[in-house]
């Protein structure tokens, strides 16, 4: 018999600012060197199981728990915090949430020292677990001087150093590039298989997560779980997208082929899924499907000419760089972490100047414009939500901007709740914020710059902590403000994003431009793929693996297909 590591039984948990209890009837028993995998929609409840396994709750949050959680044979209650992080590593979903060092390798070491380990033993074990991670060039430089996947590399090396038996993952790929997403879930493997703890992960990113085989996944739903079951099982019904998450694409592309999903096809990742009774579908689709024509263009509105920058002498983060936004386009701009995506909107907005070259918007140079006049016109949605909140209940919060430039009450009232209603967060109108989990908080700070109607809007990393439904509602609403005239730039490491929305998307490395094409032809474009830490979408695998002797133009008739059965 293994050892039981967690066990909840009748476990419910009600925040002392909740009405309701978030977590209901959980019953769950998780095993020594079990994997498991948590989904469920937005604000389902998964961060705040995670919160009772790793001890934040009661010890940080708050409320009123009943039934019984044990980890690793001990009543939760009963253990203080620093048993706790004794016994679960957690990494947690706001990186910024947990920087204890004053430098990125002080910041990993954290957890060594609490178990008093010799100086160089914790040096090496630290330089490995920064290299697995690839930030071992950044173990000397401060948290604020890190793009948001250093940020979330650093957690990462933090919990793996460490020698607790629980590791536990909160969104561990959110921020991060393809690449070294799809290389983190191989290292996370890695450490269960040699070393054998017991992982949990939380992930919206389904299809990446299962990059590498989980034991289960177990779906929480409106604070109850919903299901707990094998990936391939799991795949084979409709649950995912009756609650709201979102399946694999080339899972997608089956179903639209008219082929049905079954567990012993292996459908939970594309290399081991057998094909044999679809590929002849699949072919039979891809002769009837036409791919989309590339739109004309409308003339520039942003144009970035020559664009150089470095936070610090002698630093290049951005070389010359030449990008133009044409007007009413949705442009996706991706890289990898720390390739310069956040400074290229940080200059635009005019939080820091370009050392050379010129920014235009409607062909006039706006160097002399302040941060206030250009937001006027540009809408910025940063990265981490937790940096642009200021207001304590959601209402005041989305209506601060219109509220600022004396916009009157009933036009301002008028104005966010209807935003509201679109970003699916009208019944929290009356809410403090804190109350909110990370997902619905990123969605305040999206209204409360769609509310004010920019010309432009960037968002960073838009659907990050997002699920399926509230994804498609809030990229609907701004196609439709696209189709009114405004511009959306989206800075992403979601390509299904890119491949599902964007008109275009242009890929920085090394400070320039690497590439600026279609989606579709950028994805399957390997060269591109490599150098940028992007990831080849599956549904390019699916077309290999199926026979298709034209797997790009499979793609290409996906997206024209997906848009059109979504009425775009
Ligand atoms: N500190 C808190 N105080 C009161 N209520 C909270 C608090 N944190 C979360 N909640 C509520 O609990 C519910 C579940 O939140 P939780 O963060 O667990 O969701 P989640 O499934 O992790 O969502 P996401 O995917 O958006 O991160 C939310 O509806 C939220 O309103
Ligand atoms: N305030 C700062 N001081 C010094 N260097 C910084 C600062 N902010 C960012 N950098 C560095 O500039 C480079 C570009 O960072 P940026 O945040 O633009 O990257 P990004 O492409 O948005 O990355 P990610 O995908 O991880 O969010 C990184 O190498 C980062 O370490």
């Amino acid at each position: 018999m293994k050892k039981v590591m967690i066990e909840f039984k009748d476990f419910s948990f009600q925040y002392r600012a909740q009405q309701e209890p978030t977590l209901q009837g959980i019953n769950l028993t998780i095993v020594e060197g079990e994997k498991v995998l948590i989904v469920g929609p937005s604000g389902s409840g998964k961060s705040t199981l995670a919160h009772c396994i790793n001890g934040l709750i009661p010890f940080a949050y708050k409320g009123e728990i009943s039934g019984s959680l044990r980890v690793i044979g001990q009543e939760q209650k009963d253990l203080s915090i620093a048993e706790l992080s004794n016994q679960v590593g957690t990494v947690l979903q706001d990186p910024d949430g947990q920087f204890v060092g004053l430098t990125v390798g002080e910041d990993i070491a954290f957890s060594l020292e609490n178990h008093v380990v010799q100086q160089t033993e914790m040096k090496s074990k630290v330089a490995a677990a920064a290299r697995a991670v690839d930030i071992h060039e950044f173990l000397a430089s401060s948290p604020q001087e890190l793009s948001g996947g250093q940020k979330q590399k650093t957690s990462l090396a933090g919990v793996l150093v460490g020698d607790v038996d629980i590791l536990l993952f909160d969104e561990p790929l959110a921020s991060l590039d393809p690449y070294t997403g799809t290389k983190a879930i191989e290292l996370i493997d890695r450490v269960h298989k040699e070393t054998g703890k017991t992982v949990i992960m939380i992930e919206h990113r389904l299809e990446e997560v299962l990059h590498r085989a989980v034991d289960r996944i177990i779906v929480i739903h409106e604070g109850r779980i919903a299901a707990d079951m094998p990936a391939a099982e799991l795949l084979s019904t409709t649950l995912l997208s009756e609650v709201g998450i979102r399946e694999p694409l080339y899972l997608t592309a089956l179903k639209y082929a008219g082929c049905s999903i079954t567990a012993n096809m292996n459908p939970q990742h594309v290399n081991d899924i057998e094909l044999e009774a679809c590929s002849n579908k699949l072919k039979i689709w891809y002769e009837c499907n036409q791919s989309r024509q590339d739109k004309l263009e409308n003339p520039p509105i942003l144009e970035l000419r020559d664009i150089s920058f470095g936070y610090e002498k002698n630093q290049q983060v951005l070389d010359k760089l030449n990008l133009c936004i044409h007007k009413g386009e949705m442009v996706c701009i991706a890289g990898r972490n720390g390739a310069g995506k956040s400074t290229v909107s940080k200059l635009i907005c005019g939080f820091y100047k370009p050392s050379s070259g010129s920014i235009r918007m409607h062909g006039r140079d706006i160097a002399q414009d302040t941060i206030k006049e250009r937001a006027e016109r540009i809408g910025f949605v940063m990265q981490n939500p937790n940096h642009m909140i200021s207001k304590t209940l959601l209402y005041d919060e989305v209506a601060l901007g219109l509220r600022l430039r004396g916009c009157p009450e009933e036009l301002v009232r008028e104005r966010v709740h209807q935003v509201l209603k679109v970003c699916g967060l009208y019944v929290f109108r009356s809410w403090p914020i804190s109350a909110l989990s990370y997902g619905q908080k990123k969605r305040v700070t999206i209204a409360s710059i769609l509310v004010l109607e920019p010309e432009v809007i960037i968002l960073d990393e838009p659907t990050a902590a997002q699920d399926y439904r509230h994804y498609n509602e809030m990229m609907e609403f701004l196609l439709t403000l696209r189709g009114q005239g405004m511009t959306v730039i989206m800075i992403t490491h979601d390509m299904h994003l890119m491949l599902e929305y964007a008109d275009r998307a242009i890929v920085l490395a090394d400070g320039v431009k690497l590439a600026d094409d279609s989606p579709e032809r950028i994805l399957t474009n390997t060269d591109v793929v490599k150098k940028a830490n992007l990831k080849e979408t599956s549904l390019f695998a699916l077309a290999i693996k199926a026979g298709l002797k034209q797997p790009e133009e499979f793609v290409r008739r996906f997206i024209a297909y997906d848009r059109r059965s979504r009425g775009g």
